[in-house]
């Protein structure tokens, strides 16, 4: 149980925290959505209430390093937990280089299924470190051939949104080089199938079944355009599509005489290699789920099939994996609720897992107290939407906030996130103008309520809509000079803002050295009027 603080016993009203998704502080305002909006609601709170920065990206949020950039996943882990852990990208780094993955009963069970048959992988083709890292499947490939593997297929999602935009031929074609240098008499690795990461199998939160739907066609049953190679079909499909960036190209299958070169048979071995969950669950369940009824399957080949982690300690998707996940413990979700209070989440469908499994350690059953509202989100490119469903999700924490049941709230704005990652600047300062426009809303209602509210974010995207060119650190363009889109997250710090009448004059916050995003559960709980729990990081709260 949490101990009420000696000299401070918390706020009256409630506790709020929002998170404005992928709203950075840019380095430079060429390029920064949130510097060219309209933002009169965030300029008065700058001016006028206490505010700080906070790490959201590499160490501090348990990447390996400080070039990777931050993430959803490991945002939300660390503001929910308090703490930070060495996440998906870590930890599979970490057990390659040390050799234990190949010591795992998972390992050994895929290569022993692969043997007389074929070594499928699927997954996210990019070094983003968001999802996946090819540098995982190159491993896993080299290890499987050693092992006497004979044939592996890949299924390669495209990226563009972890990385620049219409990079998938930087990732394909070295690749194809690796593997015809690897492939021989006795053994033969292909690409298989692939497609944009937004138009197939990525989907996340039940938002768009009809993406794996069309994956489960393409990867299992080898339906679909088809090409010669994999970087044909990339540039096949560019100029089909002009000016469709790799995330958005759609399905394409590799063929040879007219026969897909891989599809899913009975006695394959899958292995599906991202190591971060939101987006791999839905693929997993249409592999593993007995009842399953979410689109037909037509044919479910009888595989053994492994994902990177284990995406959902709750659901035990998959039952089979290569790595263990973090085992996150001790989140603010479960010590709030065992002491007492009641907890109130709400995010639109893109970001609802954040704000809940996420939150709460990559668990998706609730706390005893908590509720949770999703507010669905459309399923259109968000550029032609960018304010998505900010005015719902405020007027649910509106609703939430008056109904006076809750003692602390959280919400996520996906907008700048979201819109972000469309590289479509004019569409990304109308979705930061969005969520200015609803913060203030919510806002009036935390003071009317006696309450505070911590305004924070997950970690940049809006902030840096251009690429930066690696060496000059400017803006770089296009052979038609204009700039060059920007659609990943960024390295920059988020701000931690504390509004609230309750607080004006008697509290503030401390730029401690090092904050970042997992010193929020304490401030929050401090707030509260808790003592933080042992395990977390420090509050940043100053007490006047
Ligand atoms: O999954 C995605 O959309 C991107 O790879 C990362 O975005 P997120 O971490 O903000 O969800
Ligand atoms: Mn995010
Ligand atoms: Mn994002």
């Amino acid at each position: 149980m949490l101990s009420k603080l000696a000299s401070f016993a918390g706020i009256q009203g409630p506790v709020v925290t929002i998170v404005m998704d992928g709203f950075g502080i840019a380095k430079s305002d060429v390029g920064s959505a949130i510097v060219a909006a309209n933002t009169p609601t965030l300029d008065k709170l700058y001016a006028t209430c206490p505010h700080i920065t906070l790490r959201a990206h590499g160490t501090a949020v348990g990447m390996p390093s400080d070039e990777d950039m931050g993430n959803s996943e490991v945002g939300h882990n660390a503001i929910g937990a308090g703490q930070v852990y060495s996440q998906g990208a870590s930890l599979v780094a970490d057990a390659i280089a040390s050799g234990q993955i190949w010591q795992g009963r998972a390992w050994q069970e895929i290569v022993a299924g692969a043997k007389a048959s074929t070594l499928h992988f699927i997954g996210l083709f990019s070094d983003g470190n968001v999802h996946a890292h090819v540098d995982h499947l190159k491993a896993m490939i080299l290890r499987a051939k050693e092992e006497g593997v004979k044939t592996v297929r890949i299924h390669a999602m495209l990226d563009g949104r972890d990385v620049p935009e219409t990079s998938a031929l930087d990732y394909v074609e070295p690749f194809e080089a690796f593997l015809s240098g690897l492939n021989g008499a006795d053994f033969d690795a292909q690409f298989a199938s692939g497609g944009g990461r937004m138009a197939i199998t990525m989907d996340r939160y039940d938002a768009n079944w009809s993406m794996v739907d069309k994956g489960w066609h393409t990867h299992v049953l080898g339906e679909g355009p088809q090409f010669a190679s994999a970087s044909d079909a990339i540039k096949g499909l560019r100029a089909q599509f002009p000016g469709t960036i790799d995330q958005d190209l759609p399905a394409f299958v590799i063929a040879k005489d007219g026969k897909a070169v891989g599809t899913i048979e009975d006695g394959d071995s899958v292995v599906f290699y991202n190591f971060r969950g939101d987006r791999a669950l839905e693929i997993t369940l249409a592999f593993e789920g007995d009842n399953f009824a979410k689109f037909d399957r037509v044919r479910v080949p009888k595989v053994t099939y492994a994902g990177m982690l284990q995406y959902d300690g709750d659901l035990k998707l998959p039952k089979r994996f290569l790595v263990n996940p973090p085992v996150i413990l001790d989140t603010t979700g479960e010590w709030f609720a065992k002491s007492g209070i009641k907890q109130f989440a709400c995010s639109e469908t893109q970001k609802f897992g954040h704000v809940t499994y996420f939150w709460n350690g990559n668990r998706s059953n609730k706390f005893e107290g908590e509720t949770y509202l999703e507010v669905p989100s459309d399923v259109v490119p968000f550029e032609q939407r960018p304010w998505m469903k900010a005015a719902e999700i405020a007027d649910a924490m509106i609703d939430a906030l008056r109904s006076g049941e809750y003692k602390t709230l959280r919400c996520n704005f996906a907008n700048g996130d979201m819109v972000g990652h469309t590289g479509n600047f004019r569409a990304a300062t109308m979705a930061v103008e969005a969520v200015d426009l609803e913060l203030a809303r919510v806002l009036q209602v935390v003071d009317e309520m006696g309450g505070v509210a911590l305004i924070t974010a997950d970690h940049g995207n809006a902030d840096e809509m251009f690429e930066l060119d690696k060496k000059t650190k400017q803006p770089s363009l296009n052979a038609d000079g204009s700039y060059k889109a920007k659609t990943a997250h960024t390295l920059n710090p988020v701000p931690l803002i504390l509004f609230g009448k309750a607080a004006a004059g008697k509290l503030g916050l401390k730029q401690i050295e090092g904050a970042g995003l997992s010193n929020i559960a304490a401030t929050t709980a401090n707030l509260l009027g808790f003592e933080k729990h042992a395990k977390w990081d420090e509050s940043l709260l100053e007490i006047k």
